[in-house]
């Protein structure tokens, strides 16, 4: 039988706030959201009640598990900001309006810490949608482990989660005696998206901190185990829902993926920004589409105007990755779960992802990773 919020919000009349107010009663519950047997909601704090406010996010999440017809509970810490900073999920149905996390930069000891047991996490960017940013973070998962790294994935990108198909996977991930999530494993890499927990249009509708609280647990509460690398594809663009996650989640670095067009390329640059903004090192850009292979006879064409991504870097004074073409394999086999650094390893898009691989894995290794520049302050 399904739970109801009525049952819910009783619940968490016996969690007290740490001024001893019951939680239900507080007016710092955002919308409660249950879908068969999941429920999932934030609890409103400012962002130095935090630390203070981790035991009551416990209390909660374990009252209402303990209610019949509970299989799942996700329960999130939101610092709120008035809307006007938009996410880019649609608009409430309700007329509220999309709040969101306070996405001024932090000093670094005010950033989350890290996961446990997972050596470095990171994103895989773009400054605008459609330019192959999944593709690209894929692609180089699998390179890391072809280089020997034990490798996650972590599928951000909440309003449009390819990884389930570029993996090939469907089904929900299991629940461990620790009540983490499983992550699935498919060619070496452990793989979370949050299309395994909701179809689209359910992600589709959450308000900024309901975004924040899934992403934030799918972080935390997944049984990652020891990992070289966690990759995290990260939603497109350079908004405040992507700033937010860039300033929340433990970065070592970010790559960025670019087309060579203009106006990719200046969304690249707001890209770049956006992670210097909030002191994540990039660990370079990448060139995807780059060229345009014909299937018929072979000819390489630089429909888009090849190397503009390059030169960009240059002038950006952050390191270039690599470039991969249009090819028509890398989006069959994208389509089809097959990627082509796992179906074709030995291929020439393989190995141009080897290499984008192996530059990132050094980048991590050596700390060799391009800083933000100092500001210099003349008073
Ligand atoms: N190098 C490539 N050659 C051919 N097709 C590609 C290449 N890179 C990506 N694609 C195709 O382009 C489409 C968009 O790619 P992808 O989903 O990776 O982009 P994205 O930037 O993550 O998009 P979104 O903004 O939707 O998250 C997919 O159909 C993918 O197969």
């Amino acid at each position: 039988m399904a739970v109801a919020e009525i049952e819910i919000k009783r619940a968490l009349e016996k969690v007290a706030l740490p001024d001893g107010t019951p939680l239900a009663a507080s007016g710092r519950l955002t919308n409660i959201v249950v879908k068969d047997g999941k429920v999932i909601f934030a609890i409103a704090i400012n962002a130095a009640e935090a630390n203070a406010f981790e035991t009551v996010r416990q209390a909660a999440e374990r009252a209402v598990r303990a209610l019949p017809g509970v299989s799942q509970v996700l329960v999130g810490l939101t610092a709120e900001k008035p809307a006007g900073a938009a996410a880019r999920a649609p608009a409430q149905p309700s007329g509220q309006e999309t709040r969101l996390h306070d996405a001024k930069p932090s000093p670094a000891s005010a950033k989350s810490a890290g996961i446990p047991g997972v050596k470095h996490i990171v994103a895989v960017a773009s400054g605008k949608g459609g330019v192959g940013k999944s593709t690209t973070a894929c692609n180089l998962a699998l390179g890391l482990v072809a280089l020997g790294l034990k490798v996650g994935m972590l599928d951000a990108d909440i309003y449009g989660p390819s990884q389930p198909k570029l993996f090939g996977i469907t089904g929900k991930p299991a629940i461990d005696a620790q009540r983490k999530m499983v992550p699935h494993e498919r060619y070496g890499v452990k793989v979370m998206s949050i299309g395994f927990l909701v179809d689209e249009t359910q992600a589709m509708i959450w308000r900024g901190p309901m975004v924040m609280s899934a992403l934030g647990q799918m972080l935390r509460d997944v049984a990652w185990g020891e990992l070289d690398v966690l990759v995290v594809d990260m939603p497109p663009g350079t908004g405040d829902a992507q700033l937010t996650l860039a300033q929340q989640t433990p970065l070592a670095g970010a790559v960025i993926v670019s087309t060579p067009q203009d106006l990719a390329l200046l969304d690249a640059r707001r890209g770049v920004a956006m992670f210097n903004k909030v002191s994540v090192p990039v660990l370079g850009v990448v060139e995807n589409m780059s060229t345009f292979c014909c299937p018929n006879c072979g000819h390489v064409s630089p429909i888009f105007g090849h190397g503009g991504a390059r030169h960009e870097a240059e002038k950006l004074g952050v390191p270039f990755l690599g470039e991969i073409p249009l090819d028509m394999e890398i989006r069959e086999t994208s389509d089809e779960g097959c990627p082509v650094m796992a179906t074709n390893p030995s291929g020439a898009h393989a190995q141009a992802y080897l290499a984008i691989a192996q530059r990132v894995a050094d980048a991590l290794k050596t700390g060799s990773v391009s800083r933000p520049a100092p500001r210099i302050v003349i008073e």
